[in-house]
């Protein structure tokens, strides 16, 4: 069945199969080494709670790793789920060939060119990625480099607000507790 004649739940759980089968060999750095998995549905779930119910939007927010972090390509995520979800996700795929340094410097760069749907899986990222530093380091972090990475994902927030008041309000809240805003 080609994803245009699928309706959305099915469209839901297809992605959900295909990102699982792709991250299956993947963990989280916690200590407990989680599955990978958990972050894409914990991103798909903010974005849901939040009251989004875009399918394609949901969609995006559970493959939005696959290219980054697996041999998945967007030629294949569009042949499997159409061009739509595909953007999204090609938007939200940092260039994995550059260094890490640069890599950061570009997504707040991009940031604010971004779609309203993938500001918004950008949103609900960066507030997962946030919510699990606040839970636990990951292994061989530093005090130091959790720090930054609250100041980066600040700097990227700081392009794309007015996108969603909830997720920002979130996001608002633990960079208060981070001492970042008053
Ligand atoms: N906080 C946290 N992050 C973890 C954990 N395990 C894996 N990650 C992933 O690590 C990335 C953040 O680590 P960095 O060191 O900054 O990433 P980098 O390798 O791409 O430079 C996130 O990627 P991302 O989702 O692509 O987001 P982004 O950081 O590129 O926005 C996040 O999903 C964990 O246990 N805790
Ligand atoms: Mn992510």
């Amino acid at each position: 069945m080609s994803a245009e004649n699928c309706n959305d739940v099915r469209l839901l759980v297809m992605c959900t199969n295909f990102a699982a089968e792709k991250h299956k060999t993947q963990r989280r750095k916690n200590v407990d080494k989680t599955p990978y998995i958990n972050h894409p549905i914990g991103v798909a779930n903010i974005l849901s709670e939040a009251g989004i119910s875009d399918v394609n939007i949901l969609c995006a927010a559970l493959l939005h790793d696959t290219v980054e972090d697996t041999d998945t390509t967007l030629e294949e995520l569009e042949k499997e789920f159409g061009p739509v979800i595909a953007k999204i996700v090609a938007e939200v795929t940092d260039d994995m060939s550059l260094p890490s340094a640069e890599r950061k410097i570009l997504q707040v760069q991009h940031a604010r060119a971004c779609s309203h749907e993938a500001k918004l899986v950008k949103l609900a990222d960066k507030l997962y990625n946030m919510r699990d530093l606040t839970k636990e380091k990951p292994e061989n972090w530093t005090d130091e480099r959790i720090s930054a990475y609250y100041l980066w994902s600040k700097q990227v927030i700081d392009e794309i607000r007015g996108t969603n008041p909830i997720i920002e309000k979130q996001l608002d809240e633990i960079f208060r507790r981070e001492g970042l805003i008053s």
